[in-house]
């Protein structure tokens, strides 16, 4: 584990109690792109099983079903045909990643107002970001607190037009504002803002996270964790940190693949630390 001061999120990690049980672990839904675009969901929603979540569940077009099927275990499968079919299979859940390969096209849009209106905590990343391009007043509009923005910097100015100019910290604070939402402003030093004001610059991250597919496994992990019922903003620093010590305890050759196998490790420093 890399040598820096303790986090103080740590205190806040949702490790199970005796008498749990899967449900109430928590549960995560991932909603995939089509049946060529399937890799991000299952890459978001291995990290949410590794990092606790107790029941995930992929949601995907009827074309994307027997592509995803074979390719996971653990996992399951809902296929949906259309925003309303979505709402009902996501109404169970605490925490919905939706973005990743998910299309930048209306159906995008109309499937995040519909995801808004279940119970569940939305994680959204990606092509979910990039479709309210131009419209992000629509997106701000159903947002709530416990809701989490993960932009990269391309899809930050896409919402967010010329905020980048005030500098990232300045940046993230306004956006988690506007969009009355937790926002992940990825990068060399992440910043994670919630709409209270609170800001926090990660300090461990690492350049062998610049590869496909790591952001994906990013909202995965904040999704596990926020399913779990932590608190959003404290899911978001504590998945951003534990992404970055992922990394860095593989090195070189590090794919987006490996990051939710390195993390029952990381979890496990982390757990035999709040056991002392
Ligand atoms: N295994 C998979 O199925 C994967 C699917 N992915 C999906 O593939 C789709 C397209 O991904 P793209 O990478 O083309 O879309 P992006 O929106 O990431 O990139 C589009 C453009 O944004 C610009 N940009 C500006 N700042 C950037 C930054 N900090 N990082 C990256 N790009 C920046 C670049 O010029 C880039 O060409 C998305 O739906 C994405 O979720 C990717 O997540 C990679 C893995
Ligand atoms: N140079 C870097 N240093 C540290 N972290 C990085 C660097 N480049 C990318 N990352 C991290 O890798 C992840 C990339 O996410 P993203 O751009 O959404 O990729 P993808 O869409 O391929 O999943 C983010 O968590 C980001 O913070």
């Amino acid at each position: 584990m890399t040598d820096h001061a303790l986090p103080d999120w740590r205190d806040a990690l949702p490790w199970p109690s005796v008498d749990t049980h899967k449900h109430r672990r928590g549960r995560l839904g991932v909603v995939s792109g089509k049946a060529t675009q399937t890799g991000a969901a299952r890459l978001a929603a291995r990290a949410g099983l590794r990092i606790g979540a107790g029941v995930v569940r992929i949601l995907c077009p009827p074309d994307a079903a027997p592509v995803i099927a074979p390719a996971i275990e653990a996992i399951m499968l809902t296929a949906f045909t259309g925003s309303e079919t979505l709402f009902e299979a996501a109404e169970g859940m605490d925490a919905v990643v939706v973005g990743p390969a998910a299309g930048v096209n209306d159906a995008t849009v109309i499937n995040i107002h519909a995801l808004a209106e279940t119970g569940a905590a939305l994680v959204i990343d990606a092509d979910g970001l990039t479709a309210f391009e131009h419209r992000a007043a629509d997106l701000f509009q159903v947002l709530d607190r416990d809701d989490v923005l993960t932009p990269h910097e391309g899809e930050f100015k896409r919402l967010f037009p010329g905020l980048l100019d005030l500098g990232r910290e300045e940046a993230a604070r306004i956006a988690s504002e506007r969009a009355r939402a937790v926002v992940v402003l990825k990068g060399p030093a992440t910043v994670i803002a919630a709409p209270d004001g609170r800001v926090a610059v990660n300090d461990n991250g690492t350049p062998w996270l610049a590869t496909a597919g790591s952001g994906d496994v990013l909202a995965g992990m904040i999704g596990g964790l926020i399913a779990q019922r932590m608190d959003s903003f404290d899911s978001a620093r504590a998945a951003v940190w534990m992404h970055a010590e992922a990394a860095r305890g593989f090195g070189p050759g590090l794919i987006a693949e490996d990051l939710p196998e390195r993390l029952p490790g990381v979890l496990a420093a982390l757990y035999a630390q709040a056991a002392t």
